[in-house]
């Protein structure tokens, strides 16, 4: 059975046999990997909107894609967002691109020091994926505990909830899928235990597993660490 069919409800994963769905029709669609932890930010953020009737998804298997797709998106990547007439890409702009055009709960706060510090760790978010991903492919186990331990003090700055701003937001949206896949990934290839001495990072993984937003665009953890040994650690 494809991985697409594995979750009850959600739209087989189209390949290169695929016919191409129509194509700026108006429907609003979120072009998008169940695998991809980029396109796991936006599905989390449509999710969390509420919008799960308003945006259509699109999975692509990236390992055959349909010739179609590069015309669709032309840098032919994952997450990509058909709306209003346009296609456009990459998770964080899209994560900023949603909470201003779609109703639903906020992603970003109005609160000036919590804008400010979520722009500071949006901009964090892919020097922490590099250094543990540096790690993971034989560098220093130091960049995987600066990163982390960046995190547990990012938790501590607003304590009026267990998330980076306090209350959820597109900071914690940005940070997840990478945490889900690296949490296991390091405990078996490194023995690494992320959440050891870091109590607000593992009350922050248990609250966010709580959320039905976040539960509903995670894949089985087997499948992605699997995928990421052989296609990133060539394991
Ligand atoms: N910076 C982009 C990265 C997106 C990305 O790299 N997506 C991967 C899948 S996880 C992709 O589509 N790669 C092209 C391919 O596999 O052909 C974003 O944040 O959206």
């Amino acid at each position: 059975m494809a991985a697409a069919d594995t979750k009850v409800g959600l739209p087989p994963t189209l390949d290169s046999k695929s016919a191409q769905p129509p194509f700026l029709d108006g429907t609003t669609r979120l072009y998008t990997a169940y695998t991809c932890p980029y396109a796991q930010r936006v599905w989390i953020a449509l999710n969390y909107k509420g919008l799960q009737d308003k945006i259509q998804l699109v999975p692509i298997n990236l390992g055959d894609k349909p010739a179609w797709y590069k015309d669709v998106y032309p840098p032919s990547k994952v997450p990509a967002l058909e709306h209003n007439n346009e296609v456009k890409g990459e998770s964080l702009d899209l994560l900023k691109y949603l909470d201003s055009h779609f109703e639903g709960p906020k992603l970003f706060p109005d609160d000036p020091a919590k804008k400010e510090f979520a722009e500071e760790m949006l901009a964090y978010a892919g020097t922490f994926g590099g250094a543990v991903l540096s790690h993971l492919k034989g560098g220093p186990e130091s960049e995987t505990i600066a990163g982390f331990d960046k995190l547990e003090v990012a938790l501590s700055k607003f304590d009026d909830g267990p998330f980076f701003l306090g209350q959820f937001s597109a900071v914690d949206i940005a940070f997840a899928p990478f945490v889900e896949r690296y949490q296991p990934l390091l405990l078996e290839l490194k023995n690494y235990d992320i959440t050891s001495g870091r109590p607000k990072l593992g009350t922050w993984i248990e609250e966010l597993n709580k959320l039905d937003a976040y539960k509903q665009s995670k894949w089985d953890i087997n499948e992605l660490t699997s995928a990421f040994k052989k296609r990133v650690l060539g394991l």
